[in-house]
């Protein structure tokens, strides 16, 4: 069974939706802002002979129509990072500030880790968790890389995160990008939907649960957390919303991302959610061009009153 299958109810159009799933993903890098301001970036690609395209929702990332980010000394001089044009809308929804306390639980490789430090002037700690050591590796290389300097490393299950190595408590924000069965990855990697069972969505939606539910407990009272996957699974979606929203003491908030979004759904092959999720944005491949994406922000310590005070940079 094609996965894609399921989804045909929930999108505006069928055939664009398929279509778009069909096409490679453009290749696009982040202008890293702790070695050089987007300014300075686009300078340098002129200067070398690097083609690029700006992505126009967003200051700072670039589409290369060659395929290789890697492959020009921006990039080894760290000051771009290959990173999915969906990939940078969590840290936007997160939106945090230099000096804060931000745990990113399911950190590595480290391209969201690198983007909040960057979006915190490489001020106040980022704590990057993840339970793959492996994986860690590549994010130690990454954040040394672009010279971030605010990021400590640990290597624990997200689900029972401990806080005691660290000397602070609690954080101001967490952001839960989760372990899915990565169906809106299928532009670059179509294998990912000859892999999926449905056996696999249910199994990773208990670990999504205990994860989300472990960064709302370990975020302060007022403090933000940010909930992203990249499938189109309500199973892993809403419906791991609903179960926390029904667990923890959180709301979901309404925010803004700067390219064309679908609301979550309520209602999905019998069961109901909990109203709220309509605030959860789905980003379909092609709505914008880009892969598939979940993202949701939730406030701790109350219900979302249904509005963002904070804004969302573009
Ligand atoms: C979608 S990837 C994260 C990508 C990363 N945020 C980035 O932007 O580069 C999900 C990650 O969750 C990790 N993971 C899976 N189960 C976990 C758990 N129980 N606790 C912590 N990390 C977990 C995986 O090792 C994987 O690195």
């Amino acid at each position: 069974m094609n996965p894609l299958d399921r989804y045909e109810s929930l999108v505006d159009d069928v055939d664009a939706f398929r279509a778009a799933c069909d096409r490679s993903l453009p290749s696009v890098v982040r202008a890293n802002g702790v070695a050089a301001s987007p300014d300075r970036v686009r300078e340098a690609f002129d200067e070398s002979g690097v083609a690029y395209e700006p992505v126009d929702w967003h200051d700072g990332l670039f589409r290369l129509p060659d395929g290789n980010p890697g492959g020009n000394w921006p990039y080894v001089h760290g000051w771009t990072h290959g990173q999915e044009e969906v990939s940078v809308l969590p840290t936007l929804a997160l939106d945090p500030r230099p000096g804060e306390r931000v745990w990113d639980a399911c950190a590595a490789p480290g391209s969201k880790t690198t983007q909040i430090a960057d979006a915190m002037d490489d001020e106040g700690t980022v704590v990057a968790n993840d339970n793959n050591l492996g994986r860690l590796s590549a994010l130690r290389h990454n954040a040394e890389r672009l010279g971030i300097t605010n990021t400590i490393v640990t290597n624990q299950d997200a689900r029972n995160f401990s806080t005691k190595p660290l000397a602070f408590d609690e954080f101001d924000r967490a952001l839960v990008d989760a372990p899915c069965s990565c169906e809106g990855t299928c532009r670059k990697n179509p294998d990912v939907l000859d892999q999926w069972t449905l056996d696999h969505v249910h199994a990773v939606a208990g670990i999504q649960k205990g994860v989300l539910a472990r960064a709302v407990q370990a975020t302060r009272p007022g403090g933000t957390v940010v909930y992203s996957t990249c499938t189109f699974a309500p199973e892993e979606n809403e419906a791991v919303l609903d179960h926390v929203l029904a667990n923890e003491d959180c709301g979901l908030v309404a925010f803004d991302l700067p390219l064309d979004t679908d609301p979550g759904v309520t209602e999905w092959e019998g069961e109901t959610y909990d109203e709220s999720v309509t605030r959860a944005k789905r980003i379909y491949p092609h709505r914008n061009d880009t892969g598939g994406f979940f993202c949701a922000k939730l406030r701790v310590g109350g219900e979302g009153d249904g509005s963002d005070g904070e804004g969302v940079a573009a």
